[in-house]
Order: structure tokens, then C-alpha cells, then sequence
């Protein structure tokens, strides 16, 4: 994988000249930008803010948008846009957008100062703007409550440059540059507490930009087709790793349809899955997805790596290669049929898989912290025989669901809860081979899941699961004291997976279950429910 990759990978083609590159500075907010453009029906991606030259010109964007960050410009090692950056859009007339890093990065580049600021400005902030602006146009709130999340500040504009907007702490916070098409806000327009945020979006691209907001997920469908019938050759087979899944179903439906039979699924037992859902996917698969899938039972190979190992990164590590290893063994088997390897591989990899896992080379992420390795991105084993396809890897979870729909993928596949790769591994703290700890679990999480059916709420939330807790309790059950494991409950509310809330079910839901569990389930004699939103927390807990 590497810049190359993904630029294949993409979403977008040189013919959409409406498009909007955001490049990343680290910011934890990126991917909401790119995803607050395309909710204005206009089409956004994001690559590294370093990445060069030739990699934007490849794009051959409209607007640039520079990201915030967590670097200060004025100190050694921040990072900065390529050489030749400005010289490219002053020549090409591209409008470009700084956001907070992005904006100081702008000052800092063409002339102006940035210093640390005498009082940063973090959380809901208020802010006034000057009438008569490119930047705000005819906007009647004159005064508007903006996120912030700053501890530098513009002390000297670069030539050119007007003030637009002020924080009530007399700080700048919002610039521009109408001749030369710069524009900067020191605030974070894209986050929902920026009251007038999307608002002023849309005023900057389609009014100061002109850029006609009528891109569709369709267009995602036809172009993703095109590049996966320009990529793999016309004798060449290509496998697809399915889980049973929304994304890997939604990405392998796709690629069915550019090259047909070539395409061979297979999914993997790794024993690490939920109660019965092998004899469920596959039953399902033939009968509603009319797809040929391959199971492949590798249970013993999962568990066998992942005796004794407790620490989260390296069980992640572990299943993403032992994953690579059992689609190698499969397309040595197709190869005995097909007389030919298969090249490549189709995985359901999403935006935010991308976004939380080790940043690959020209993922766009590599300014910022690793928070886990998703199985199917920095999982991988650095040296890969098989080339990934990835349809949906700057696609959101709800763009997939959507996609699925036009795809006429059932409704059952779209509305499943995800279930991460890893399984139940990220499910049970510590050595997940320890004793009764997988069965347990699968009984726990079956209980949990078939009552949130049972009461309707199941299309209402999420995802849901059950966790097991390496720790033992006391407990008195008919009489008799126990001593034996406690087990969480977590079920969240969210649009993307990228930040999430705690589920508020009714206390007698929970007393239900938590009874249910605790009469059947045998090794258990505690319940705790998860109350703990994303973040401060992640959705699994490892
Ligand atoms: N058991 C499995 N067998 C084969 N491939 C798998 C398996 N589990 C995960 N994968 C691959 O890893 C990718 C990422 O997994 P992930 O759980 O994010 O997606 P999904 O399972 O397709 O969808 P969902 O998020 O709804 O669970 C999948 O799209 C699929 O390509
Ligand atoms: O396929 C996957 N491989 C992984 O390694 C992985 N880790 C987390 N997840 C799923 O991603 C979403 C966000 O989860 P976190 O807040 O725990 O990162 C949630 O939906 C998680 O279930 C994964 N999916
Ligand atoms: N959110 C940001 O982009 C912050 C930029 C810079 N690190 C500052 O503190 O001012
Ligand atoms: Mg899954």
C-alpha cells in the first residue's frame, strides 16, 4: 500500500472538477470536515498535509482546506505544505480555506506572525463578525458561538489580509484574502457547537467558490466500477474477505458487479465470533446475498497465536496477520482450480478504520496519534502478496448503509450492528483463551442482544455487545457464595462510530437482562452497565 494505492483506491476521478481536497494536519476533527462537504452534497477528500506536489496536482482540486492540528508553527518540526504549494494554487486560482493549524500554517507561510497566545481559547466560544466580508456575505448573525481549540494566535497579518471575525477576547478569528482566494477561521467550522458552522461551509464553497453542490453516492458507485474494471485485468480473479458484515457485504456487492464471477469471498472462522453466527452468515449468504462464499474454519490457528497474549495492540496485531495468512492458503487452493492466483483483495475497510488505526502512507493521518489498530488497516502485515481493493475506504458507515440500499443489498445485511474483525478478542479483557471465557461471553451477548430485539430498540441503537471482565466478584446465588466473573454491557448511539453516547435504556430493561444473565449464565454473578461516551472512551474496550 502506499500513496500510489490509494490514490486508485479513491472515490473520485479526475472528471469531478467540483472537488474539495482537505489536506491533514492532525487535527481530530479532519474526517468531519470532509464529511460535513459531502453532506452539502459536494465531494470532499482528505489526504496528508505533507504529501507532495504531484499528489495535489493528481487531484486537481477546486478548494484546498488546511486542517487544524496539534503542532504550533512557530516551533521546530511542524509540520508544513509542500515546496511549490503556494506558486500551484496562485497559478491555478484554487481557493484555499485554513482552519485553525491551517489558517496559522497560511499566516505563518505567506508572511504574517503567529505567537503563543497570552489566553487560549479551548470549548464554546463566542465570536463577531464584521458586515460587508466574502467570507460571510450577507450573514445576519452578527455575533455567532464557535468551537475553539487553540493556544496560538495571528499577532501580524500577511499583506493583503483583512480581519473578518473577532472572539469577545479581541483574538482574530477569521481572515481573508479575497484577490489572491485565501481565506482562514481560527475556529472549527466543521463541529456541530459552531452554531453557523455548516452555514458558512456552504456560503464558502458554493457562493465564494462557485462550486455546484449535486454530488450523489450514485456518482461513488460508477466511478468505484470504472477503477476497479481499470485495475484489475481482464483474466485476473480477485478474492474478498466477507464477514457477513455491512461494510465487507456493501464492498463486495460492488465489486460483483465490475467483474462477476471473478470474484470469490471467503470468510473466516477465527473463533473468535458471536453465538452461532458461522451456520448464520453462511445460511444467509446463500440465501439472500446470492454470492459464492468459501468458509474457511481457522479457529485453531487464531487461538493457538493468541494463547497467553493480553496486551490489546499486539492481540490486533496478531489477527490482522493471521487474517493475510488464511487469504494466502485460500488463493493457493484457487489457484489449483483457476490455474491462476488471484492478485487481489477485497476488504470492507471504512474512513474511520483509517482514521483510528496506524496511519499507512497516504492515508492522510500521518500527523496524528494512533488510537487502535483496526484489524484490516494497521493490523496488516507490512509485506502483503495480495494488492487491497478498498471500494469504501473514504466512505462513512451511514454513505455505506446508503450505498448498500442503491445496490439493493437486503435490508437485513445494512441494518446489522458492526462487529469489529478482531471479535470477541477485543471483547475479552486479557488472554482470550482463558478458561469458559469465549463460550460465556457468546451466551452473555446473545441474552443482551435478543432482548434488545425482543423490545424493538435494536434499529435505535448502533451497536451493542457484551464484554468480559478478567475479574471475579463475590456473589451469593441460592444460598451459597460465589466467586465469579463480572461481565459489561455497553450498547451506544451514534452517526459514524466516531465519537458515540451511552444508550439510556429504561432501568427495567436493565434488570431483566441483568437477571437473565445471572439465572443462565453459569460463572457469572455480576452485571455492570457501560456509561461512558466516545470519548473519553472507544466503543470496544480494547
Ligand atoms: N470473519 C471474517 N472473515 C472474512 N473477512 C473478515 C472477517 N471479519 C472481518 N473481515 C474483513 O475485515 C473488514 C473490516 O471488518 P469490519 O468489521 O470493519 O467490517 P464488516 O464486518 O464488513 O462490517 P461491520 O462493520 O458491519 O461489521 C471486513 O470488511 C472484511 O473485509
Ligand atoms: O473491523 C474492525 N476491526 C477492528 O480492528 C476494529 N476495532 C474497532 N472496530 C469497530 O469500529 C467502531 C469504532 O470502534 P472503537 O471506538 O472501539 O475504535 C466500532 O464499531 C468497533 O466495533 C473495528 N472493526
Ligand atoms: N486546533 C488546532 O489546529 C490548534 C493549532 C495550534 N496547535 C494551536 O494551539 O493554536
Ligand atoms: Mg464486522
Amino acid at each position: 500500500m502506499g500513496e500510489a494505492m490509494d490514490l486508485n483506491n479513491n472515490i473520485h476521478t479526475q472528471n469531478n472538477t467540483n472537488m474539495v481536497l482537505v489536506m491533514d494536519f492532525g487535527s481530530q476533527y479532519t474526517h468531519l470536515i470532509t464529511r460535513r462537504i459531502r453532506q452539502l452534497a459536494i465531494y470532499s477528500m482528505c489526504i496528508s498535509g505533507t504529501s507532495p506536489l504531484s499528489a495535489i496536482k493528481a487531484l486537481n482540486p477546486k478548494v484546498i482546506i488546511l486542517s487544524g492540528g496539534p503542532h504550533s508553527v512557530h516551533l521546530e518540526g511542524a509540520p508544513s505544505l509542500p515546496i511549490g504549494f503556494w506558486d500551484y494554487v496562485f497559478k491555478n486560482g484554487i481557493n484555499v480555506l485554513g482552519i485553525c493549524y491551517g489558517l496559522q500554517l497560511m499566516v505563518q507561510n505567506l508572511g504574517g506572525e503567529v505567537k503563543p497566545a497570552e489566553s487560549q481559547e479551548y470549548g464554546r466560544m463566542e465570536i463577531c463578525i464584521y458586515k460587508g466580508s466574502e467570507l460571510y456575505g450577507d450573514c445576519d448573525f452578527v455575533r455567532q458561538e464557535v468551537w475553539m481549540s487553540h493556544g496560538d494566535e495571528v499577532v501580524r497579518l500577511p499583506e493583503g489580509f483583512d480581519i473578518v471575525a473577532k472572539s469577545l477576547q479581541n483574538a482574530v478569528a477569521a481572515i481573508e484574502n479575497p484577490a489572491k482566494k485565501l481565506y482562514g477561521l481560527q475556529y472549527h467550522p466543521e463541529v456541530t457547537h459552531s452554531t453557523h458552522g455548516m452555514e458558512t461551509l456552504r456560503h464558502f464553497l458554493c457562493d465564494v467558490c462557485g462550486i455546484a453542490a449535486d454530488w450523489k453516492l450514485q456518482d461513488v458507485l460508477q466511478e468505484q466500477i470504472q477503477t476497479i474494471k481499470g485495475m484489475v485485468g481482464l483474466e485476473d480473479h480477485v478474492i474478498c474477505a466477507l464477514s457477513g458484515g455491512v461494510d465487507s457485504t456493501v464492498a463486495a456487492t460492488l465489486v460483483h458487479k465490475a467483474i462477476g464471477s471473478r470474484l470469490h469471498c471467503v470468510f473466516v472462522d477465527n473463533g473468535l465470533l458471536r453465538y452461532k453466527e458461522r451456520e448464520r452468515v453462511m445460511a444467509t449468504f446463500e440465501s439472500e446475498l446470492h454470492l459464492p462464499v468459501t468458509c474457511v474454519d481457522a479457529v485453531e490457528q487464531f487461538l493457538s497465536k493468541l494463547k497467553g497474549v493480553t496486551d490489546p495492540e499486539r492481540k490486533r496485531k496478531i489477527i490482522g496477520g493471521e487474517f493475510i495468512h488464511i487469504f494466502d492458503e485460500f488463493c493457493l487452493i484457487l489457484e489449483k482450480d483457476l490455474g491462476k492466483k488471484p492478485k487481489f483483495l477485497v476488504q470492507g475497510t471504512l474512513y474511520p478504520d483509517v482514521i483510528e488505526s496506524c496511519p499507512p502512507p497516504g492515508s492522510g493521518r500521518n500527523h496524528s496519534h494512533t488510537i487502535k489498530s483496526h484489524h484490516n488497516v494497521g493490523g496488516l502485515p507490512e509485506e502483503m502478496k495480495l494488492k487491497l481493493i478498498e471500494p469504501l475506504r473514504w466512505l462513512f458507515k451511514d454513505e455505506v448503509r446508503k450505498l448498500g440500499e442503491i445496490l439493493n443489498v437486503p435490508r437485513g445485511f445494512l441494518k446489522r450492528h458492526p462487529f469489529p474483525g478482531p471479535g470477541l478478542a477485543v471483547r475479552i479483557l486479557g488472554d482470550v483463551t482463558e478458561l469458559n471465557a469465549l463460550e460465556t461471553l457468546r451466551l452473555v451477548d446473545e441474552i443482551f442482544i435478543n432482548s434488545i430485539k425482543d423490545a424493538g430498540l435494536y434499529d435505535s441503537i448502533w451497536q451493542a455487545f457484551a464484554v468480559f471482565l478478567p475479574v471475579k466478584t463475590v456473589g451469593v446465588q441460592g444460598d451459597r457464595r460465589t466467586h465469579s466473573h463480572a461481565v459489561a454491557l455497553r450498547a451506544i448511539t451514534s452517526e459514524d462510530g466516531m465519537t458515540a453516547d451511552w444508550y439510556q435504556f429504561e432501568p427495567k430493561f436493565l434488570a431483566e437482562v441483568s437477571a437473565k444473565i445471572c439465572n443462565s449464565v453459569r460463572g457469572v454473578n455480576r452485571v455492570v452497565y457501560d456509561i461512558t461516551s466516545k470519548p473519553p472512551s472507544t466503543v470496544e474496550w480494547e
